[in-house]
């Protein structure tokens, strides 16, 4: 199997060095920055045509070991997907989503451990996309910034009743309800977020503000009580059949006149089928089960069709990539601490995920988007400024 793989490794001039499972090592290029060692003779048939998720999904397995620059790693994987691999067209997925699935897939993601999450997200634990205003900031203020801006694009102001959902460990709640006097309830299907995300509530005294509740957003109530609504780094997991339930839910929780903001990931490609090479099949493996992304498009049909007219729209795709980046970073930087907190298996798939996306993002694989839109009133009319000055003042 050597003798086919060598020659078209060697094509490639990248480098890398193979460690074989007898010690033996080969190098594929000149002064090699990352080696690749395989733990079980059996892969080396497959690498003759590889996917991002036969190697990602190999070192998740333990059956490879990775030496060197995770961000290294990762292009030097694409490069020989995008080389070798072959026949691996990414179909459209479409997943029914139910309650109880999609209550599974969240608890396997969000709950593995808080500590762990602790150690490499902001001071906020803000888990989406930071706004870099100069792209000199670091992670904290990046996503302080995130939180302003999203506040003030809603226009929120003292009293505003604002729904949070997806709220994650509460971060935009208190953020919203300290800075701007909002009167929050936000919704997660985490346990563990729920039960950290009350505690940092209560720890800041904002508890006449701030309610956090374990709810799935279809058993939300449909009366309009909510001035803004603001969903974030959550509509990942509805799932395409079920986009328009989602939108027609934002719709009617909100009353006329008031906003509604999406920020979310979207697809490259308008059938919202996987990135290719395998790179989306190994996140719905092994990080989301059961995600599904729309482009913006489509998530901009369900809004419309739903009765709210979009005002506004923002990508923050390469803020994504310095976000994630930094997260990989401080994850790199504290590995011994994260082998205390989460398992091996779960360590590398994090590891995979963050470094991966970050490259995703940067190569315009996937997109990032704010969609701001407004519920009219009766008469067609709305309650936002003439311009978008006063979300830069
Ligand atoms: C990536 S986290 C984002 C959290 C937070 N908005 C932030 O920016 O830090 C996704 C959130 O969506 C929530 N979520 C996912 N599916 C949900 C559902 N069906 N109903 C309510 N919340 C859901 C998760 O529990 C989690 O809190």
């Amino acid at each position: 199997m050597l003798t086919t793989l060598l020659p078209a490794l060697r094509d490639l001039e990248l480098p890398l060095r193979l460690r074989l499972w007898d010690g033996k090592e080969i190098d594929i290029g000149p002064t090699p920055s990352v080696t690749l060692e395989i733990r079980d003779p059996d892969l080396l048939s497959k690498l003759t045509n590889p996917s991002l998720a036969l190697l990602g999904g190999a070192y998740v397995e333990g059956k490879v070991d990775l030496h060197g620059p995770l961000e290294e790693v990762i292009r030097i994987g694409d490069e020989i997907t995008r080389a070798l691999g072959e026949g691996h067209a990414a179909v459209p997925v479409r997943e029914s989503h139910d309650k109880a699935t999609d209550a599974e897939a969240i608890s396997y993601h969000y709950d593995l451990s808080n500590a762990f999450y602790q150690l490499w997200l902001d001071r906020d634990m803000v888990y989406s996309c930071g706004y870099f205003e100069t792209g000199t900031e670091d992670l904290d203020q990046a996503q302080q910034a995130k939180l302003r801006h999203l506040c003030r694009k809603l226009r929120l102001k003292p009293g505003d009743r604002l729904l949070d959902v997806g709220c994650g460990w509460g971060g935009l709640a208190r953020f919203a309800a300290r800075e701007y006097g909002a009167q929050v309830f936000g919704i997660t299907l985490s346990r563990e977020q729920l039960k950290l995300g009350r505690e940092r509530v209560a720890a800041e005294g904002l508890e006449d503000q701030v309610r956090l509740e374990l709810m799935d957003y279809r058993d939300l109530p449909t009366d309009g009580q909510f001035d803004k609504v603001v969903s974030v780094g959550m509509f990942e997991h509805v799932g395409h059949a079920n986009m328009p339930l989602y939108c027609k839910q934002l719709s009617e929780v909100v009353r006329p006149g008031g906003l509604v903001l999406n920020h979310g990931i979207t697809s490259r490609y308008i059938d919202g089928r996987p990135v290719a090479h395998g790179a989306g099949e190994f996140i719905d493996r092994y990080v989301f089960p059961h995600g599904e992304l729309p482009h913006l498009v489509k998530i901009g049909a369900c809004i419309s069709e739903s009765g709210l007219e979009i005002v506004d729209v923002e990508s923050l795709r390469l803020h994504y990539a310095r976000t994630l980046q930094f997260w990989s970073e401080r994850l790199e930087a504290r590995l011994d601490e994260a082998r205390q907190m989460v398992p091996e298996r779960a360590l590398r798939i994090w590891r995979v995920y963050l470094a991966g996306c970050a490259y995703g993002f940067r190569r315009n694989w996937i997109n990032l988007h704010q969609i701001l839109a407004s519920k009219p009133l009766p008469d067609g009319s709305h309650e936002l400024p003439w311009s978008r000055a006063d979300v830069y003042r």
